[in-house]
């Protein structure tokens, strides 16, 4: 069913919905769009429509390969739309969801990608403020470079800040996606480019681990380990990556890469892992059992595969109060936790990586590896028996009937019993 935005574009058909609206696949006077309808409590927010408008000249100056581009911003009656460019293929959550770990040079030139997106962000002062795997795009399309990687592309600039107005969000609230906050938000202070810095790091460990550095369980445990907790190593990573990862972590925003030495930094990594199979990382153990998620198709624009069905994760709602109708759990809301709260107990709830063997206690690998070790035991078990059984009978067998041990070189067949 299409539907007219303005006076320019028409949206044909729903592409997938996030936390702050719909994206539909569009049509405008130079061709096909992605239009980003923002949710309705949102739009009729006469407060955040003026920010937008404000907001309009940075966002369509941003004009990069490794961004999506904003085209329009489209105010009309009750309507609040971002026109975008359309990208023809995926998104990395998908990626991620499907192949659960990358090999690290494809990883290490998405993040490399995005890191050249942000540099530019960053040089025309726009913050990001929620780098994840839900926005960035590849570029199916697009050519296929190191690790045959597709481009990659960041995509909902400026989307965080406009829905953070001081009205909607009071100052002791965080607003985000827990997994991928810096500690200095955790803390209450503003965001700068340094927190684009430490969720692409975040971004770049998930891709490589098959789960972030401080994610699972509660968003309050998550976001204390921000704060408190250390990086444990990647078993297998090279060193010069896991050291770029580890600036990158840092809990002080002014010791963190800025974007621009990110990306150099990635790219020279890049002909050392030409070839190297992902790394064999188990998921660590939080204790708490959540930290497995079935995988879903959140698909951007896929040419031939039409309609997408909106997949379901119990969102969060982005907005206090507002209804939650995004089809990603991937936003909270929640208040800045008080310093004694961010302590954390005295064994602290860090994920620690465990090498390929090790295995976390219940999960399917190792409810596997329990089932492949006991039926070697029985095995083992079984024929030791067999061995006794067989011994004990020929002891039994060679002393009896004809009372002659067999000579050396003299074989004896077994006779059938009754
Ligand atoms: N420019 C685009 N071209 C093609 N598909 C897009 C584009 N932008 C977004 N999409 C797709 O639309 C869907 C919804 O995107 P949206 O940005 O609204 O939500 P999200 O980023 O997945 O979640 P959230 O906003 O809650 O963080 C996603 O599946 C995404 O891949």
């Amino acid at each position: 069913m299409a539907r007219k935005i303005g006076s320019r574009y028409t949206a044909h058909q729903i592409l997938g919905r996030g936390s702050a609206g719909t994206v539909w696949l569009g049509e405008g006077p130079e061709g096909p769009v992605a239009i980003k309808m923002l949710r309705e409590d949102l739009s009729s927010d006469q407060e955040l429509v003026g920010r937008f408008v404000q907001e309009r000249t940075a966002l369509l100056k941003l004009d990069h390969p490794h961004v999506v581009s904003v085209r329009d911003l489209v105010v009309d009656g009750n309507d609040l739309a971002l026109v975008m460019d359309l990208v023809r293929g995926t998104d990395l959550r998908t990626r991620l969801d499907r192949e659960r770990r990358l090999a690290p040079e494809a990883a290490v030139a998405i993040a490399a990608d995005i890191a050249d997106g942000l540099a530019a962000a960053h040089a025309a002062q726009i913050v990001h403020r929620d780098v994840k795997p839900e926005n960035v795009l590849l570029d199916m399309q697009g050519p296929l470079g190191p690790g045959g990687a597709h481009p990659a592309l960041l995509t909902d600039f400026g989307v965080a800040k406009l829905i953070d107005t001081p009205r909607r969000t009071k100052a002791t609230k965080i607003i985000g996606t827990p997994d991928y906050l810096a500690p200095e938000i955790v803390e209450g202070l503003p965001p700068r480019a340094a927190v684009d810095i430490y969720a692409l790091a975040t971004v770049l460990y998930e891709l490589l681990a098959g789960f972030t550095p401080f994610g699972g369980g509660h968003p309050g445990a998550v976001l204390r380990r921000h704060v408190t907790e250390t990086v444990v190593p990647l078993p297998g990573i090279p060193e010069e990556l896991w050291q770029l990862i580890v600036q990158c972590l840092a809990k002080a925003p002014a010791s963190r890469l800025r974007a621009s030495e990110l990306a150099a930094g990635l790219r020279e990594q890049l002909p050392s892992l030409a070839g190297m199979p992902p790394l064999d990382v188990d998921e660590p153990d939080t204790g708490n059992g959540s930290e497995s998620s079935a995988p879903e198709e959140a698909p951007a624009y896929d040419e031939g595969r039409g309609m997408p069905a909106p997949p379901r994760r119990g969102a969060v709602p982005l907005v206090p109060g507002s209804t939650a109708d995004s089809n990603r759990d991937t936003h909270t809301s929640m208040r800045v936790p008080a310093p004694d709260e961010l302590a954390g107990g005295p064994l602290g709830t860090a994920r620690v990586p465990r090498s390929p063997n090790d295995r976390r206690p219940g999960s399917a690998r190792h409810r596997s590896e329990v089932r492949r070790r006991r039926l070697v035991m029985t095995t083992l078990a079984v024929g030791l028996l067999a061995a006794v059984g067989v011994g004990g009978w020929l002891v039994a067998s060679s002393s009896g009937e004809d009372g002659q041990e067999p000579g050396p070189g003299t074989s004896r067949t077994a006779p059938v019993r009754p």
